[in-house]
């Protein structure tokens, strides 16, 4: 803990609307990375009990990956700066952008990385890949060919990538230009590319906002949610480590005691 009050007394707080006291739901439970209703409870417990270690000072990567023009930017910057450009300016490489959160009263930090989806721009953009928990995967609901893309997308992204270590998202966006029925048709070949992944489900719109915010904050509960695990993984089994040693030390001392522990 004494760590942690000089860098809560340097950063601002976390921003009211960043807050996430509850767990956030999936969209569809038949994509989903997972489909509880709340927190893992040793998540909540250690929360609870500010068992933490160093997940409060993380920054988890985000890539943000997908055809040009398919509203990546778009997305981000609804999210990050509430605003809407309805002009299309293409991305050249990279930008990113911080995102500050508090999950179950714990700060965590998503850093976002939006990338350019113009072939020309591709190579400078995947040597940015590199090192990311939680890969985004976005197509445009109007335009069948973007979906088709995704795996492709998916495939440059894990090559750079631990594929077990990622957490996946798939993302459809331009909710509002599509009917109903379009979107149903479209929808149903979308769930089979998210299942075929393992990738979580998600439409949203970045021209009215709608799902913007519940998908980032589910994606900053999702990758909080495994940042806490594995570090109470890592803080058992050194827990579990200085146990054995210990008895294992004493036991020689009892026992043997003119012989170094080295020889035993
Ligand atoms: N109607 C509508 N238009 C959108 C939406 N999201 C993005 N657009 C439009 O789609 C175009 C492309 O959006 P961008 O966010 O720049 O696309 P991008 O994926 O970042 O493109 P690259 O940077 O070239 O890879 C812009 O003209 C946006 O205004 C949306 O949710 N609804
Ligand atoms: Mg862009």
């Amino acid at each position: 803990m004494s760590m942690r009050s000089p860098t809560m007394s340097v950063l601002p707080p976390v921003r009211k609307d960043r807050i996430i006291p509850q767990f956030p739901h999936c969209f569809r439970e038949d994509a989903a990375l997972h489909i509880e209703r709340d927190f893992n409870p040793k998540v909540k417990a250690a929360c609870q009990e500010q068992r933490t270690g160093t997940v409060g000072f993380k920054i988890a990567k985000v890539i943000v990956v997908g055809d040009l023009a398919v509203g990546k930017t778009c997305l981000i910057n609804r999210f990050c700066k509430d605003a809407f450009d309805k002009n299309y300016k293409a991305t050249i490489g990279v930008d990113f952008e911080m995102e500050r959160f508090e999950v179950l009263g714990v700060p965590f930090s998503l850093q976002l990385w939006d990338t350019a989806g113009q072939e020309r721009f591709k190579c400078i953009a995947s040597t940015y890949y590199r090192a990311a928990q939680v890969v985004i995967i976005v197509f445009d609901v109007t335009d069948i060919a973007s979906l088709e893309h995704s795996r492709q997308w998916l495939e440059d992204a894990l090559r750079e990538n631990d594929p077990t270590a990622v957490q996946l998202f798939l993302v459809g966006t331009k909710k509002d230009l599509s009917s109903p029925a379009q979107y149903s048709q479209i929808e149903r070949d979308a769930l089979q590319v998210a299942q075929e992944m393992r990738a979580e489900y998600w439409t949203l719109s970045s021209l009215t906002g709608e799902n913007v915010k519940e998908f980032f904050f589910r994606v900053a509960s999702l990758a909080f949610e495994t940042n806490v695990l594995a570090e109470l993984e890592k803080s058992g089994s050194r827990q579990i480590g200085n146990i054995v040693r210990i008895q294992s030390n004493s036991s020689h001392l009892s026992k043997k005691r003119k012989q170094p522990a080295c020889c035993q």
